[in-house]
């Protein structure tokens, strides 16, 4: 643990209200900012035509539901974040805000970002935003996190609704297309997260939280992020075929893919970590690339 760590009761009981800062922090900002970008291809690729003000509204309330359940999932988490390198300085067990108050800023934060989505937008819009928080808090962070290795596959859900949050928030439906951005996202989210959880795994294991490296060791999650990885490049190649990407963005897919399949065999190869740190910032640049492209080539048009 490090040595700045608040004891837990600390956490509940002498927290001070926070600074606009530490709010920002109990969002998960860097997070949210792929999260919002994601939900913004849905909004761009999808057919139609939104009122530029109607859009802001739109993203606004994807950015404040992703990180309202990022301030749910730190309240909830603050026994472990406490026992993890990574999680420690957050500001619930750093004691900068008091836990309850995390928890009322989150479900507020909830509460105002689906309701508005629902008065502004469409109330499709509004329940998949409704049920992407709800995934991410009940079923990944309250349930499956400290249960099982499959946590974040099962819960990965949660991160891939965006983009048919942003689709529906244009058309009010849910189309074969938008189910597609979907199941990138669901199948980018293991490699994505395992490799962290690689190089972050005595973390996990000091909070006992039961993360694929951890139960089934190093060896069996590279395979399994490479089985993911192989899964993922047809798929992201699929919007191609779908009519929502173009030419730029056939090349730019399998450019990308090839890449990421590349350090995932790397991954598999290695012995050491610095592979898996690779990977875990290449996937970040893959999603934000891949989805880049797909917007610039609408945005051209
Ligand atoms: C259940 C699914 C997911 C899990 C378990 C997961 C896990 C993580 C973890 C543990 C971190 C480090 C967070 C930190 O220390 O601040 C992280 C960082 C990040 N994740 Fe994910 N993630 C998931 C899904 C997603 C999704 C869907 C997106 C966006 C579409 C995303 C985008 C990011 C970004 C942008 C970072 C920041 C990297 C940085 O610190 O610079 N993640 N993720
Ligand atoms: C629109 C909407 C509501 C979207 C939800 C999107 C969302 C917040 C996806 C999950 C991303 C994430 C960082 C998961 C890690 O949780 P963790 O608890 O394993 O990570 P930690 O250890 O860093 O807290």
């Amino acid at each position: 643990m490090t040595d700045s760590v608040v004891a837990p009761e600390i956490m509940d009981s002498q927290a001070s209200s926070g600074t606009v800062r530490d709010y920002v922090a109990l969002l998960k900002p860097r997070v949210m900012s792929l999260v919002v970008f994601s939900g913004v291809a849905g909004m761009v690729v999808a057919p139609g035509h939104l009122h530029p003000v109607l859009a802001l509204v739109a993203v606004l309330c994807i950015a404040l539901a992703s990180g309202a359940a990022g301030a749910i999932n730190m309240w909830y988490d603050r026994d472990i974040d406490a026992m993890m390198d990574r999680t420690a300085r957050r500001p619930i067990p750093q004691g900068l805000i008091p836990a309850e108050e995390a928890l009322a800023f989150g479900v507020i934060l909830t509460i105002v970002s689906v309701t508005l989505m629902g008065l502004a937008l469409n109330w499709v819009a509004a329940g998949l935003l409704a049920l992407a928080s709800g995934f991410y808090i009940f079923i990944y962070t309250m349930w499956l996190k400290r249960r099982t290795p499959q946590n974040i596959v099962i819960g990965g859900a949660a991160g891939a609704f965006p983009p048919m949050i942003g689709w529906a928030a244009v058309t009010g439906d849910v189309s074969v297309a938008s189910i597609v951005l979907f199941a990138l996202i669901f199948f980018w989210t293991p490699p994505h997260f395992w490799a962290l959880a690689i190089f972050r795994k005595l973390d996990y294991q000091h909070a006992g939280v039961p993360m694929l490296p951890v139960v089934a060791g190093e060896a069996e999650t590279k395979k399994q992020m490479l089985i993911y990885t192989l899964i993922l490049m047809p798929l992201a190649i699929s919007p191609y075929f779908l009519g929502i990407g173009g030419l730029t963005y056939l090349v730019g897919s399998t450019i990308l893919g090839l890449a990421f399949v590349a350090l995932a065999v790397q991954v598999l190869r290695s012995s050491d970590h610095k592979p898996a740190k690779r990977m875990f910032a290449f996937s970040i640049l893959y999603l934000f690339l891949l989805l880049a492209i797909l917007i610039g080539e609408h945005l051209a048009v």
